[in-house]
């Protein structure tokens, strides 16, 4: 089975484009919500969340996402210090969890596949693209983040171009291109790559 990564940083659009690809039966691992809910459920990840960050990281609701991004995202070591928590968790769930899938391909998305090193686990890796200005606004728009927060974690992450160039494919979503013929000739694309490799 062919494994399809989806990313790009933070409001590019991953999630509208991965959900394209599941309208077309293909199966998507979104890595955002995975990782919280282990972080609510995993006894281990919950235990070493607290002893990193406090017992504020929980409340009666579970995980306390606020309270939590104010403290990981404050500095980058702070940041460091839960993305050495939690990815390796996710990184092993994903791994799981694609190679338990039955189509032709399957799609894991993510924004931090190459910060996090699991870019190796993957062998398409489509990017998606989208403008600074405009990825700004739709996270504001979208979590009612201040413009300084969406700055803060666009610097935890690799810059946009940088990280277009170490994909394989890359979709615009300028919303200026269609978004769905850009979706269609990959798929086209990725079950030609995966006949062609389950025939070798
Ligand atoms: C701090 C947390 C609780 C804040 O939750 P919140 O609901 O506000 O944000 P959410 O998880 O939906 O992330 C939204 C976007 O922020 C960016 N982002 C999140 N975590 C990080 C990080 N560690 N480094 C850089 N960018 C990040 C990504 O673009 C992500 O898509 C949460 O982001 C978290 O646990 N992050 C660490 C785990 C992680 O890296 N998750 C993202 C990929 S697995
Ligand atoms: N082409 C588009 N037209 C209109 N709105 C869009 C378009 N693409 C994305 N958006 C909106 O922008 C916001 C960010 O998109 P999305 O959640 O897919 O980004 P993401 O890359 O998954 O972000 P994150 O890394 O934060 O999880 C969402 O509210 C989404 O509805």
């Amino acid at each position: 089975m062919l494994r399809v990564g989806i990313t790009g940083g933070i409001g590019s659009g991953k999630s509208v484009v991965a959900r394209i690809f599941e309208t077309l039966g293909i199966p998507v691992y979104y890595s955002d919500a995975e990782a919280k809910r282990l972080m609510n459920t995993d006894a281990t990840l919950r235990t070493n969340i607290i002893a990193a960050f406090g017992p504020e990281a929980y409340n009666e609701a579970g995980l306390n996402r606020s309270w939590l991004a104010a403290q990981a995202f404050q500095q980058p070591e702070k940041t460091q210090l839960l993305n050495s928590i939690v990815h390796p968790a996710v990184i092993a769930h994903g791994k799981q969890w694609l190679e338990q899938q039955q189509t032709a391909y399957a799609i894991k998305e993510a924004a931090l596949f190459f910060e996090s090193g699991s870019a190796t686990d993957i062998d398409f890796m489509i990017g998606v693209y989208a403008p600074q200005a405009l990825r700004i606004q739709r996270v504001m728009q979208r979590d009612g983040l201040g413009r300084q927060e969406v700055l803060t974690r666009m610097s935890r992450q690799i810059e946009e171009t940088v990280k277009m160039k170490l994909c394989d494919a890359v979709i615009q979503n300028n919303e200026q291109e269609m978004l769905i013929p850009q979706v269609l000739q990959l798929h086209q694309q990725l079950l030609a790559m995966a006949e062609k490799n389950s025939t070798n």
